[in-house]
């Protein structure tokens, strides 16, 4: 675990990203891109925790039609700031089986645990699976999924803030911000 002193040191270098008001206005145009295509669809919404918990929290009061809510949990970074193998700690459930089911996460890197989780899913018999993410970083290289819905595109760096964390802490932060590169 960070210590605090060392908590607030990453921050004070990190550079400023997306500003909260940033963030806010892409929540704001993806919740009308979801309402466009799946309004009337009945979706159940699943939230990948424990990254896209600000997303969520901010998206769901805008989207104004009938949905259910439902999280998984899997992770494949920790506290670190690589990707591992994916480690699934609340799976989906049976209930998507048949239904048109729209995911919800904080950031699409390399993909890897999207591409796991849809898999998943459809697996369990999911009708239809889309993706709404709140960031996509640019990697340059090729990745398994695409999302449907995308927020912001992100610079190839490390990244913290809403809902992301940097070593197990900053997920609270409004804005977004990339770690200091070496
Ligand atoms: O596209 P990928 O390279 O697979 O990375 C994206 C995933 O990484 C983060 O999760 P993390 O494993 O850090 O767990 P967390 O949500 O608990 O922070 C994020 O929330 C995404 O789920
Ligand atoms: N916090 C955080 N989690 C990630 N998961 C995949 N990429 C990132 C990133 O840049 N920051």
């Amino acid at each position: 675990m960070l210590s605090t002193e060392q908590a607030w040191a990453l921050l004070a270098q990190a550079e400023l990203v997306y500003s909260r008001e940033q963030v806010a206005a892409a929540i704001a145009r993806v919740a009308e891109e979801i309402t466009a295509r799946l309004g009337s669809r009945h979706p159940v919404l699943l939230s990948v925790m424990g990254g896209a918990v600000v997303f969520t929290g901010q998206l769901l009061p805008l989207l104004r039609f009938p949905l259910e809510f439902d999280y998984v949990h899997a992770s494949r970074y920790g506290r670190g700031t690589q990707g591992q193998e994916l480690i699934w700690k609340v799976l989906p459930s049976e209930s998507v089986k048949g239904r048109v089911v729209l995911v919800l996460d904080d950031i699409l890197d390399e993909g890897r645990t999207l591409a796991a989780i849809l898999d998943k899913l459809r697996e369990l018999g999911a009708a239809e699976v889309y993706t709404a993410v709140l960031t996509e970083k640019e990697t340059g290289r090729p990745k398994p999924i695409e999302a449907d819905f995308v927020g912001l595109k992100l610079p190839n760096r490390f990244v913290f803030g809403c809902g992301m964390d940097v070593h197990g802490a900053w997920r609270n932060l409004p804005e977004i911000y990339a770690l200091k590169q070496n």
